[in-house]
């Protein structure tokens, strides 16, 4: 399945998408999450800068959130049963979701510090 085009390797990856939506829970409350900084970016209509930065923020979660999930799916599946390693595997990857999750917030606390002082 090596050396696919664009367009049928798009609509893997547009499959994945649809396949982590169903699936996973955490993914669509962060879906939320990022529908509600866009609404509070439409209603602020703040500089520039605050929707490339904000929307990067944003966007590192759901990746680190997709790659999470994917890891999870396979380790489940090559290997489902328990294992201390496999835990280990998990909680790195949960904690890379956890750093995400933290920079996310440092960036929304200092845009609601720059937007309250302006
Ligand atoms: N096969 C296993 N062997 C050892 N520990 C495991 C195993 N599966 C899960 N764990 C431990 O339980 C924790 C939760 O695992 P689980 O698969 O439920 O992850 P989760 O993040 O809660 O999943 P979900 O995203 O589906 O809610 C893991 O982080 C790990 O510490």
């Amino acid at each position: 399945m090596k050396g696919q085009g664009f367009g049928r390797r798009a609509r893997f990856a547009l499959n994945g998408l649809k396949l982590a939506l169903a699936r996973e829970r955490s993914i669509r409350t962060h879906l939320l999450g990022a529908a509600a900084v866009l609404l509070v970016l439409l209603v602020t209509r703040p500089a520039p800068v605050w929707w490339a930065v904000l929307g990067l923020a944003v966007g590192l979660v759901l990746v680190a959130e997709l790659a999470n999930s994917a890891l999870e799916t396979l380790i489940d599946h090559l290997h489902p049963a328990q294992h201390p390693e496999i835990g280990a595997a998990k909680d790195i990857a949960a904690g890379a979701v956890l750093v995400a999750s933290g920079i996310a917030v440092a960036v929304g606390l200092a845009f609601a510090f720059d937007f309250l002082r302006s």
